[in-house]
């Protein structure tokens, strides 16, 4: 009998022998690096001439892997070996699959901080991010593996007499796995296992600037015994092997988190029939967000101001959930931003090793020239007030930047920066700020910080997001406890870590027997 699903609980840095166990976990993974990682079609690994170099973002120089690229024949053939694997797999009684997810957890458990610390060197996150990207992974295996379950129980129908009737859901087919670099482990864990555990094979093609966790991964499946050809593990390049793997007339489904130009591009290719394609193709996208924190007049100012900073500076402000504009009643405009500007100042930047470290690097070059070519386009449209450079060039880093009176329709307030920048703006009134906050084509995460029952009410009704706190931060959605997805341009709203979330890999049949 299975226990009910209960979060993973995030590790007490504060305690010196976990301390001392992450530091292990570290060095051990700092003895692993520049290892070659080939691809994974079947089973079969297979290393290529080209290969995708991943470094360490908070040390430009340090090698984290050499990861060998697909081209389109490779592409071709792990979707003939998913589409065959298909043929068994979905065979398999709904409980057995879920076994692999629990197994996989299982082990995951065993060696947290070890995957916590690939993270930390790959994806540049800070010891408490690492620690949390991991144990929302364990999370998601354990909480599709009893999903799955639930959803194979028999189901309720109204009974007509002499008829006998059964309804029950069968998989889709072949699907493509397109995760982001930014929870490299649990998103890319959770979209891969989500389409498994349902009876679907998938083709993952990881992240190029993290592939190397996602190997690791890999591994960790095949330990737990999950058969070849399940997941096919195929790194390459968006252009080539993405838009083929998408376009393919096999694909049964892709699901995709990412940004919302690529996520757009995606949703149009897919939605083209190509020759010899029997179906529609079903596409799971979830995208970007711009984030607003409002606080009100009456607000516990101290948190608003702390949840402000962790909205928009944890992990760099490189989280879909990130809190990118702060709106503030005008009342109490410039005490809080006085408060926010006194804590981005105390805020330790640097290499994410160091365990005090709380603002990292970003991910790459790309993404740090695009995000400083924003801090100067802030500098025409706000007050600098914080910030504004980047950080030492041993790696890629951006000073945590805060720009105040922003007009609410400016660029840096409209436009996902995906960054450490957040842009003050000064509203009338509850209304005015409710107004501002809705002002975007996104719709993810939205705070607002407030003691007026009257306002949150309101907030409830009218603040058109996905996901919305009241009285803490924008970020840091538990599995099962807070259902994540978005509105509008933030995606088709598919809520991971929730009840519903199986149901985008399912299909439903019904079966009536006269008697
Ligand atoms: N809504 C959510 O749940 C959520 C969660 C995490 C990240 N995000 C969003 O993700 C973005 C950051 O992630 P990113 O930089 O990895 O996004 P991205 O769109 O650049 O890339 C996402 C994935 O798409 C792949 N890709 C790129 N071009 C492709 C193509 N033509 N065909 C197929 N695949 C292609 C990439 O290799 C990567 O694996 C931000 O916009 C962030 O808000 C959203
Ligand atoms: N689920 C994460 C965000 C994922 C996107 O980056 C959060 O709630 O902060």
């Amino acid at each position: 009998m299975l226990e009910a699903f209960k979060p993973e609980p995030f590790t007490n840095f504060k305690d010196e022998q976990n301390r001392a166990d992450f530091e292990a976990a570290l060095k051990k993974v700092e003895g692993e690096l520049e290892g070659k990682y080939p691809l994974i079609i079947g089973g079969e690994r297979i290393t290529t001439e080209q290969k995708i170099v991943s470094v360490n973002p908070s040390k430009k120089g340090e090698v984290i892997g050499r990861v060998s690229k697909a081209d389109q024949a490779l592409a071709e053939k792990a979707i003939q070996v998913a589409a065959e694997t298909f043929e068994e797999w979905k065979r398999v009684p709904a409980e057995h699959r879920a076994r692999y997810l629990f197994k996989t957890a299982a082990l995951l458990r065993r060696r947290k901080h070890e995957f916590s610390a690939w993270l930390v060197k790959e994806a540049g996150k800070s010891w408490v991010e690492a620690d949390a990207d991991t144990a929302e992974a364990i999370d998601f295996l354990e909480y599709y593996g009893r999903d799955m379950i639930r959803l194979a129980q028999p189901q309720e129908l109204t009974r007509l007499p002499g008829e006998d009737n059964e309804a029950f859901y069968i998989p889709l087919g072949v699907g493509i796995v397109i995760p982001p670099w930014n929870f490299p482990l649990a998103i890319m864990c959770g979209m891969t296992v989500s389409s498994i555990v349902t009876g679907n094979t998938v083709v993952l093609k990881p992240a190029s600037a993290t592939p190397v966790i996602a190997y690791k991964f890999m591994e960790l499946l095949e330990e737990a015994g999950l058969p070849a050809g399940v997941v096919n593990y195929l790194p390459g390049s968006g252009s080539e092997v993405g838009d083929y793997l998408v376009e393919h007339p096999q694909t049964r489904f892709i699901t995709f988190t990412g940004s919302r130009d690529v996520g757009l591009r995606i949703n149009e290719l897919a939605a083209k029939r190509s020759d010899k394609q029997k179906w529609i193709k079903r596409v799971v996208a979830e995208m970007g967000g711009k984030n607003a924190v409002i606080v009100d007049k009456d607000a516990d100012l101290e948190a608003a101001a702390q949840g402000i900073v962790a909205s928009a500076f944890g992990f760099s402000g490189q989280k879909c959930s990130a809190g990118s504009r702060a709106i503030i009643l005008e009342d109490v405009y410039d005490q809080v931003l006085q408060l926010v500007v006194e804590k981005t100042e105390q805020l330790k930047v640097g290499d994410v090793s160091k365990p005090d470290t709380f603002t990292g690097p970003v991910i790459d070059e790309a993404a740090q020239s695009k995000i400083l070519e924003y801090i100067e386009i802030g500098k025409q449209e706000g007050r600098l007030l914080a910030g504004g450079e980047k950080g030492s060039d041993e790696g890629f880093f951006v000073q945590p930047t805060i720009f105040a009176d922003v007009d609410p329709n400016a660029r840096i307030a409209q436009e996902e920066i995906f960054g450490p920048v957040v842009a003050f703006i000064k509203a009338k009134d509850f209304d005015h700020a409710l107004q501002i906050a809705n002002n975007t084509e996104y719709g993810l995460t939205g705070s607002v910080y407030s003691r007026n029952r009257y306002n949150l009410e309101k907030a409830r009704e009218e603040f058109y997001v996905g996901n919305l706190y009241f009285n803490r931060k924008s970020t840091g959605a538990i599995v099962g406890v807070h259902p994540f997805g978005g509105f509008n341009m933030s995606g088709t709203n598919a809520k991971t870590g929730d009840q519903d979330y199986l149901l985008n890999f399912l299909l439903k049949k019904a079966v009536s027997e006269i008697l």
